[in-house]
């Protein structure tokens, strides 16, 4: 790889954004709830969380679009709002517009006409896959296709770091699986990226750490797999007159319809034992495994701590249980 062609190459160590005992409210909303976060150099990180929780509201104050209520960003080691720390950041945000009468070449020439050593246009298209489109104008693009025009523009200017605010949204599954390869790719040459989604599958196909938010708070930091052992990956189905009380399992869900039951465990066997240990009267018993996606919505719906306003209702049929 020549110079001229090279990708961001971080050294690893370096701390590119800090989000530091952040709050940040919205009227009477409270966005993010005390939340600190580091992005090392190198890292692809994914923030996982359902609507609402905080995570545009976490990427736009790291770019400097917001400020926090209290607490501090930084970026580059600059407060965000700063041009200087913004200069080598790329992002993308949830909604963007494109000028219509420009043509997605054009497009992309005036965006890498900010940077001084930009990605060459036609290979910055050829790696999102949409060589093809250079030539039409983004007016007449459909909706996937201005969204990969517009994940793509973040990565022009070969920013250290990229922040992508559901970047697969309204894609389809052949085009989702090229912005993935793009978004590898960029982090294979030492690029750093955040990127939001709503979908486990997306994080586990591409982030080697995985933040869960919900209602602006972080539930779980690690790596896919330590996420994978913190939620509750099991679900007890039975029969009884009444939710069984197993006072030492570990339930974190009881979800109840009539005399059927269903118990959220990370422990089955156990749960099981305790279950027949207290002469509950049960029937129709069943252990299944919950897909990591059911398990993540299991623990976002469960979670404990003060909710926001905009959380929203749970239905009355479910009890949570603390942990
Ligand atoms: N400009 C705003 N004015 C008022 N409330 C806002 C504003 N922006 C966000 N909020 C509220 O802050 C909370 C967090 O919103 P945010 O958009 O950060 O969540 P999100 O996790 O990105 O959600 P989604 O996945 O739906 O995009 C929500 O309750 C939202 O309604």
């Amino acid at each position: 790889m020549t110079a001229e062609t090279a990708g961001p190459r971080d050294a690893g160590d370096a701390l590119l954004a800090r989000v530091v005992g952040v709050t940040r409210r919205y009227a009477e909303v409270t966005a993010l709830d005390d939340v600190s976060l580091d992005v090392p150099a190198g890292q692809l990180l994914g923030l996982l969380g359902p609507n609402g929780a905080g995570k545009s509201t976490l990427l736009q104050l790291l770019c400097g679009l917001r400020r926090p209520t209290s607490g501090r960003v930084e970026l580059f080691g600059l407060p965000p709002t700063e041009p200087a720390a913004r200069r080598s950041l790329g992002m993308t945000p949830q909604e963007t517009g494109l000028p219509p009468t420009l043509r997605v070449g054009e497009v992309v020439d005036v965006v890498a006409g900010h940077f001084a050593a930009p990605m060459p246009t036609g290979d910055l298209l050829e790696r999102f896959g949409i060589a093809d489109l250079r030539r039409r104008q983004t007016g007449g693009l459909s909706g996937g296709q201005k969204r990969r025009l517009a994940v793509a523009l973040a990565f022009v200017g070969r920013p250290r770091l990229v922040l992508l605010d559901e970047p697969t949204t309204g894609l389809d599954v052949d085009a989702r699986h090229d912005l993935w390869a793009a978004v590898r790719e960029y982090h294979r040459e030492g690029g750093t990226v955040v990127l939001t989604s709503h979908y486990l599958e997306e994080v586990e196909a591409l982030a080697e750490r995985v933040v869960v938010v919900d209602r602006g708070r972080v539930l779980v930091d690690g790596t896919l797999d330590e996420v994978r052992s913190a939620v509750p990956s099991r679900r007890v189905r039975l029969r009884a007159a009444a939710p069984p009380a197993l006072a030492g399992a570990d339930v974190t869900r009881v979800v109840s319809d009539g005399d059927r039951h269903e118990l959220w465990t990370t422990d089955a066997d156990d749960l099981v034992r305790r279950l027949v240990r207290s002469g509950t009267d049960f029937r129709d018993l069943e252990v299944a495994s919950a897909s990591l996606e059911e398990a993540f919505l299991a623990v976002t719906a469960g979670a404990a701590g003060p909710a926001s306003p905009t959380a929203a209702p749970r239905p009355g049929t479910e009890k949570e249980v603390a942990r």
